[in-house]
């Protein structure tokens, strides 16, 4: 049976990376991220969303296609514009493609991706994705000249990175970046984009994030594994969307607007 907490008020995408990062800590078989996906859609999540790095350092080749004809929400496949990745979403056809910056080295996915500074490149792998029937979605910063340079690749959605913002270290910090973000969902909205949101999001920070009313969905990963480490896989899920769509709806009441 799958939980919907006020389908339509706001979709949590769990993120299913860290699944196999402890997986691989071992190179065990298990925890299998294929099995966390679909408790995870039990337990309410909207969409499974999974990273396929070029370094494969977590999810691999094969747990996406294994995953593909398995779920019963969607599938939201990030990955680097490289020709390589490209076909593989081609081939493996998952409903959305989230199109992030790399970098080998990194801890995580620090920054979002140039749009504006790599144009011709990203409008080519937009054009391929949606020939193939994918919707497309470009994980940028909250920057108004990326959104633009979004909107002109023909993108239909953009994921807002909010990195800065659950990184911030002071109150004066996370109020500035929770503007920025509140400004560029409101550019985003009025471009017709679809927005949504992502990155280092937990538990206590998500509530500001979760009401802002322009966003549909927000992708969560590393805090829901962590919080599954004590409280459960399937509660870590529902907890994290009951706190979203609260936070939604409370933002909806106060703006006098009704939910769904
Ligand atoms: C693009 C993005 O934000 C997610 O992929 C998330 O960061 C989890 O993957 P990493 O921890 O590998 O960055
Ligand atoms: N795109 C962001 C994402 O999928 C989850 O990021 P995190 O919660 O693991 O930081």
């Amino acid at each position: 049976m799958i939980f919907h907490a006020s389908p339509g008020v706001i979709d949590l995408g769990v993120n299913i990376d860290h699944i196999a990062t402890l997986r691989n800590a071992r190179g065990t078989t298990y925890p299998d991220p294929v099995q966390g996906a679909l408790q995870a859609e039990e337990a309410g999540a909207d969409l499974i969303t999974l990273h396929l790095r070029e370094d494969r350092r977590h999810i691999r080749d094969a747990d996406v296609a294994a995953l593909r004809p398995l779920l019963r929400t969607r599938m939201n496949l990030e990955c680097a514009v490289t020709q390589e990745m490209l076909d593989i979403a081609c081939r493996i056809g998952p409903q959305d493609v989230c199109l992030v910056p790399e970098r080998r080295q990194e801890v995580t996915t620090e920054g979002g991706l140039d749009v504006a500074g790599n144009f011709e490149r990203v409008q080519a792998a937009c054009r391929q994705l949606a020939d193939a029937g994918i919707r497309v979605s470009l994980f940028i910063d909250p920057d108004a000249a990326q959104l633009q340079a979004a909107q002109a690749c023909g993108a239909p959605v953009v994921e807002l990175h909010t990195g800065r913002y659950a990184d911030a270290e002071s109150p004066e910090e996370t109020a500035s970046e929770l503007a920025r973000i509140a400004h560029a969902v409101d550019e985003g909205v009025r471009l017709g984009l679809r927005v949504n949101a992502g990155h280092g999001l937990h538990y206590t920070n998500v509530q500001p994030i979760a009401a802002l009313t322009g966003i549909h969905e927000l992708n969560i990963g590393h805090a829901i594994v962590a919080h599954a480490v004590f409280a459960g896989w399937q509660n870590a899920v529902r907890e994290m969307k009951a706190i979203m769509v609260a936070a939604r709806l409370s933002a909806l009441a106060v703006a006098g607007r009704p939910a769904g």
